[in-house]
């Protein structure tokens, strides 16, 4: 089977306009096929405090009403996924945007949930994303860069965390690549005391991550984030990684890597 990578970026790096550049150019330099899934809540965030429509975010997933729905999907499906398109054409790397609405690429439901209303946040599954589409792309020669929108094929968009995005469709492509799943963001890896920048968990087990969350030393974002990371490796990805944008390469392809493999 051919290798394929899932690489998803997250919204601090990408509301860095040089750490989101250089990290373009290390894509550019892996010269293995690749499909990009990004985030961008951090700039969702601010547009919709700076137009009074406050957010809330209840362990990394944003309540969506209907308002904050037009602003994640003008934020992911406009702005941010064809400016990372633009900067993957500049570096030869023929890439096309797409959201979950797009080739009817991730079908999703709307959230139920007992006790908190979600709002237009879409809930997706492996059984559902259209990976013959995604196939057919990279055959073509070009690069999916996939936004954080998905649809109910009812016609309504919904918001879905793109670290499930990036689990889900690695965990789909399973069956025909052998596919590596890396998480990229600001840090070098899951760490052991956030005040220490140096203090990366190399290997990171299910045991391990129940104790840190427990101790609180995991917490926020990063929860979801490697429950996420641990569902792609219970459905078949063959390695799974958290790392930082600026290390990408290197992690991808030396044993000597900086940043957190999950297993
Ligand atoms: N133990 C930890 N190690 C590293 N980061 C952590 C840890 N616990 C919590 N975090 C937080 O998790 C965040 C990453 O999650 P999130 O904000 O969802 O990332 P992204 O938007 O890049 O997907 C980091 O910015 C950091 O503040
Ligand atoms: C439902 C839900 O939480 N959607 C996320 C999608 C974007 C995202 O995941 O962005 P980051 O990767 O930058 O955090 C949100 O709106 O924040």
């Amino acid at each position: 089977m051919k290798t394929l990578n899932i690489i998803k970026i997250g919204g601090n790096v990408i509301d860095d306009e040089s750490k989101l550049n250089d990290f373009i150019q290390s894509l550019a330099s892996l010269n293995e096929p690749f499909i990009l899934v990004h985030g961008g809540g951090k700039l969702a965030t601010n547009l919709a405090e700076k137009l009074n429509i406050p957010q809330q975010l209840i362990e990394g997933r944003r309540i969506t009403d209907a308002e904050t729905l037009k602003i994640t999907t003008m934020v992911y499906a406009g702005y941010i996924n064809k400016n990372i398109v633009a900067k993957l054409q500049k570096h030869h790397i023929n890439s096309v945007g797409l959201s979950g609405a797009d080739g009817n690429l991730i079908p999703a439901t709307k959230r139920i949930h007992q006790e908190i209303d979600y709002g237009f946040v879409g809930d997706i599954s492996i059984e559902n994303v259209n990976s013959n589409f995604l196939d057919l792309l990279l055959q073509s020669g070009l690069t999916p860069v996939i936004c954080a929108i998905t649809h109910d094929k009812q016609g309504q968009l919904l918001n879905t965390n793109a670290d499930t995005i990036a689990s889900v469709l690695a965990s789909a492509l399973a069956t025909s690549f052998q596919v590596k799943l890396t998480y990229c963001f600001e840090k070098k890896g899951v760490l052991n005391n956030s005040d220490d920048e140096n203090s990366v968990i190399k290997n990171l087990d299910w045991d391990t991550f129940q104790k840190l969350k427990e101790e609180g030393i995991i917490n926020k974002g990063m929860v979801p984030k490697i429950k996420n990371a641990f569902d792609a490796l219970v459905n078949g990805v063959e390695e799974v990684g958290i790392t930082s944008a600026e290390n990408i390469t290197n992690f991808i392809k030396s044993n000597h890597y900086e940043g957190t493999r999950i297993n």
